[in-house]
């Protein structure tokens, strides 16, 4: 197993849109004991919105793990270009209600990997954590426990989280489930700003209208790769059909 991480080189040709920044190949993986994800090749864009796309138990949140670093491929390559590690937002249902934490303290986190075993904010760190804050809207809940905050606004207060890592690659485990329409939009938006703003996202997700709003789509089926390109390519009415009527 190859993973490599190397800060990207361009020629004078190569447009900084158009190259990978995390290309991956051959790649097997999952848990002890449970294979998941197997031949996996294919790319995630440099400043586009990809969406991971699949049936429950596909391998979606596992993808996500390997392109977070968090779960290590048993086999195939890895390539990640770019000097930051990438910014993961689990699953709002993942993080536990009863946590003891502030939404500032949520978001402060996010500064962690920078400071080291310490975890002393720097200024800087309190306003980068400020701006992610105010960027998510979090602001004036910023006193507030994480498990007293609605669906929407807890799920802010973790993509405010993801922000404060300021990395170039954000990866977000199902932002949007289970909120409703106002609060979807508003995460859709603010996702669309970021890559706009020099951000590469890549989300996890079961709504297939998020997913054609994408630049970019990743199918998966069974941990294999069903399709990948843009979603009107990927995901057409025989895939989809192909895809879900065989559960
Ligand atoms: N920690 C774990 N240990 C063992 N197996 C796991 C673990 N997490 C997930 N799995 C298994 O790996 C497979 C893929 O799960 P994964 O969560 O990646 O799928 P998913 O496409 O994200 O699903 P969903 O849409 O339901 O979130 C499933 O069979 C699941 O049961």
């Amino acid at each position: 197993m190859k993973i490599m991480f190397k800060t990207p080189r361009q020629s004078p040709t190569t447009s900084p849109a158009r190259t990978a920044r995390v290309h991956f190949a051959d790649l097997y993986a999952g848990y002890p004991g449970h294979p998941v994800l197997s031949q996996l090749s294919g790319e995630i864009t440099r400043l586009t919105m990809t969406a991971l796309v699949g049936p429950n138990g596909s391998g979606k949140s596992t993808l996500l793990g390997v392109l977070a670093g968090v779960i290590h491929p048993t086999s195939g390559e890895l390539h990640c270009t770019g000097e930051r590690q990438p910014a993961y937002v689990p699953q709002r249902g993942a993080v536990g209600d009863s946590l003891p934490l502030t939404v500032r303290q949520t978001v402060e986190m996010g500064c962690w990997g920078r400071r080291g075993p310490w975890r002393r904010l720097n200024g800087r760190d309190r306003t980068v954590v400020d701006a992610a804050l105010d960027r998510l809207g979090v602001g004036d809940l910023a006193a507030r426990q994480l498990g007293e905050l609605s669906g929407g606004q807890r799920q802010r207060a973790l993509i405010a989280q993801g922000l404060a890592q300021e990395s170039d690659l954000l990866l977000l485990d199902e932002p949007t489930s289970g909120l409703d329409p106002e609060a979807r939009e508003r995460i859709e938006e603010l996702l669309t700003a970021l890559v706009a703003d020099g951000v590469t996202v890549v989300q996890a997700t079961h709504d297939l209208e998020v997913a054609r709003r994408a630049n970019a789509c990743l199918l998966l089926q069974d941990g294999r790769l069903a399709g990948q390109g843009h979603p009107e390519e990927v995901l057409t009415t025989s895939a989809l059909a192909r895809i879900w009527q065989t559960l």
